[in-house]
């Protein structure tokens, strides 16, 4: 950070980041044509829409092409939005029936609304995805409407969702597709009775039961959505363990307290085939090392077995772009690919697949080809799951720190010693923070809280600086918060609390 800031004031084009070295940036120029594009961007997700503006910010002449007739991607439509909502209005309504009364707050009844929860749903996101189209507008990027596939390294032939077809030309182009969801073998998505997370953000009913194929994030929030709201889940992972990336520690409570919740967990087994002819749906179970087979009954099933970049139809082939085995796009430091001019973010390359990574791979890029300092660390990118409590974490965990073999320190602060916590009757969970012993500089957070995914950005700003436990232990906390509960766990960790 301290040599970008440096290279920024003296004006010159260098890169910095954790995936390169220092380096000079190449740079082709701006496009003076009136139909030519400095840069064309291709999906407008998080990654790609994020480029676009950025890239208009800076001077360039910019288009961005996209096939399903909103902006926002995945995210917006089909992901982090929704989800976010659904998972808010099924916590209210678990709380006005669980939790109100222990604050003295009483109903005769309380009742889901199931057209209602969804309609607030879907205006959150068509307000968003509008707003989108606003920021375009002002920032004069050029939206294309329609399906972009490569005739050459720097045209993209768009057939447009209104019927017609447009050839659109950059100097630079910007792959950002995204992902899709990952299918398993001997499982048909049909949305219905099988559904991924677009099916689940759109049930009309609030099923009986619902099995959940794999305990990862998307499985977890979905699954706590429904659970809230009466259906009986049953989460069946292929892994000895939920969220296997999570620090062990925090998953452990983190897992107690779904169970806690209701939500059962079959760990070790594999989901063999789904069976949809009779009325509800029924899974053959096998244990993940082989054994004998056993069946689960279900009306509905969630695919949420992990994402696989989405290339299709794109033409990849015909210029040559190179991917991995498991069709990741390629890229060097400055996000470009194998062939020139052209480049990719997101989803669609290695590495986190979060809305907020593929932002800051889409500014970075951007920044690259306008020959300035980019920057993205995949090693201080947070992550958190939102269910209640939140789980939040950035950088390693303690399983990783081990294998480094580094000598460390851990500092811990139970959520039951915060006074904020229980003035508001919720403090399950707890900070978790490991240093490094020699320099107590910060090597790791992990947060359990029902705000976690707030609290966490205090964690990441101290990694990015490097910074000690000392350093947010020092640093003077308002009371009462949560937040207090980080202060405490840095001080635990290069010495002693004071509340536990
Ligand atoms: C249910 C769910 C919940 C999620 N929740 C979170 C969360 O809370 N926080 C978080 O950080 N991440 C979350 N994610 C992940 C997040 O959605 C992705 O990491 C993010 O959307 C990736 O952004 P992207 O721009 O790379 O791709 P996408 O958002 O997938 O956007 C790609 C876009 O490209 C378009 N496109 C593809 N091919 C073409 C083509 N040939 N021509 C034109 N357009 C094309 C697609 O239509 C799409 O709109 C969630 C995902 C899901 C499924
Ligand atoms: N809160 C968030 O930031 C958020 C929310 C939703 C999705 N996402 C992103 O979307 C992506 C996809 O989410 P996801 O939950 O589908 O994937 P994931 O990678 O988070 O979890 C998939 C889980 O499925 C398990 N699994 C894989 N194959 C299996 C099988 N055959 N049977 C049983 N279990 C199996 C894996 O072990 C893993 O635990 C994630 O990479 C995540 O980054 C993020």
């Amino acid at each position: 950070m301290a040599m970008a800031s440096l290279a920024r004031r003296k004006g010159y084009a260098v890169v910095l980041s954790s995936r390169s070295s220092f380096c000079l940036t190449s740079w082709r120029g701006f496009a003076s044509g009136s139909d030519e594009n400095d840069v064309v961007v291709i999906g407008g997700g998080p990654g790609g829409y994020v480029a676009a503006i950025k890239a208009a910010q800076l001077g360039l002449k910019t288009t961005c092409i996209e096939k399903r007739g909103t902006l926002g991607g995945t995210c917006l439509n089909v992901g982090c939005i929704p989800s976010k909502a659904l998972l808010h209005s099924s916590h209210m309504y678990h709380e006005a029936k669980h939790a109100f009364a222990n604050h003295g707050v009483k109903f005769s009844s309380v009742e889901v609304d199931l057209p209602a929860m969804m309609a607030q749903k879907d205006k959150a996101v068509s307000n968003l995805t509008k707003g989108i189209e606003g920021l375009f507008k002002k920032n004069k990027v050029n939206y294309v409407k329609g399906y972009g596939k490569f005739v050459s390294p720097s045209e993209v032939s768009v057939d447009t969702t209104e019927g017609g077809n447009t050839v659109v030309k950059g100097k630079h182009i910007i792959i950002a597709t995204g992902s899709d969801v990952k299918s398993l073998p001997g499982v048909t998505i049909d949305e219905k009775k099988v559904v991924s997370s677009t099916g689940a953000l759109a049930l009309t009913e609030i099923p009986k039961r619902l099995v959940v194929i794999g305990a990862g994030y998307i499985g977890l929030e979905m699954g706590s959505v429904w659970g809230r709201l009466g259906t009986e889940i049953t989460v069946v992972e292929f892994a000895s363990e939920i969220v296997p990336t999570m620090d062990a520690e925090v998953r452990k409570q983190f897992q107690r307290s779904l169970e806690k919740q209701g939500l059962k967990f079959k760990l070790k087994t594999k989901v063999v085939g789904v069976d949809t002819s009779g009325d509800g749906v029924k899974l053959t179970l096998e244990p993940a090392a082989g054994g004998d087979q056993t069946t689960l009954e279900a009306d509905v099933v969630l695919v949420s077995a992990g994402r696989t970049p989405f290339t299709a139809g794109l033409g990849l082939d015909k210029i040559g772009v190179e991917t991995d085995k498991i069709g990741r796009i390629l890229v060097n430091e400055r996000f470009a690919t194998n062939v020139s001019g052209v480049y990719a973010i997101g989803d669609v390359i290695p590495g986190p697949m979060l809305a907020h990574k593929a932002e800051e791979d889409g500014v970075a890029c951007v920044e690259y080809i306008a020959g300035k300092v980019g920057h993205v660390d995949y090693d201080k990118v947070p992550g958190v799951v939102y269910t209640m409590p939140e789980v939040a974490s950035v950088g390693k965990t303690e399983e990783q720190v081990k294998e480094l073999g580094v000598e460390y320190r851990v500092g811990k602060f139970p959520f039951m010693a915060n006074s904020r916590a229980k003035a508001i009757d919720n403090a399950e969970g707890l900070v978790k923070i490991l240093a490094e012993k020699e320099t107590d500089k910060i090597l790791g957070v992990h947060i359990m809280a029902p705000n976690a995914g707030e609290l966490i950005h205090e964690a990441a700003i101290a990694l990015q600086y490097d910074a000690s436990s000392e350093d947010i232990a020092r640093v003077c906390h308002a009371h009462p918060t949560m937040s207090e509960a980080v202060k405490e766990a840095a001080m635990a960790t290069y010495d002693k609390p004071i509340h536990i």
